[in-house]
């Protein structure tokens, strides 16, 4: 199986299929940190960042969003004093499609730069 941070996002047709157990079983392990939550019903991945202070914890909120951008799939970003929380979900489909689990991975990848 291609790695995660190899996949481009695809746009998503409203009301279109989530992610099957499946392919939850088979993306998660590449990203052992997040979490699938429950956020407000929908199921998100979740990861909280740490940082030295709230600067660098602001930098990387605009690293995120400039990949978020780039890949036009877009997080929930909660900056606090040396902390961030990311949640990828995908509001078309109200559910985890592997857009999220890629832009997970690639959060990672960005963290780990
Ligand atoms: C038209 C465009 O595809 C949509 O508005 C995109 C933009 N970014 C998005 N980001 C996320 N996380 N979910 C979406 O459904 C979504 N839709």
């Amino acid at each position: 199986m291609k790695y995660l941070t190899e996949h481009k996002c695809v746009p998503c047709e409203k009301g279109g299929p989530v992610a099957t157990i499946d392919e939850i079983n088979a993306y998660k392990p590449q990203i052992p940190e997040w979490d699938i939550v429950d956020n407000k019903g929908i199921q998100s991945l979740m990861r909280v960042f740490h940082f030295k202070n709230f600067k660098q914890a602001l930098a990387f909120v605009n690293q995120v969003g400039e990949l978020a951008e780039t890949e036009y799939h877009h997080p929930t970003l909660i900056l606090d004093w040396g902390r961030v929380e990311v949640l990828w979900t995908t509001h078309k489909i109200k559910g985890l499609h592997k857009n999220d689990f890629s832009m997970a991975a690639k959060t990672d990848t960005l963290f780990e730069s």
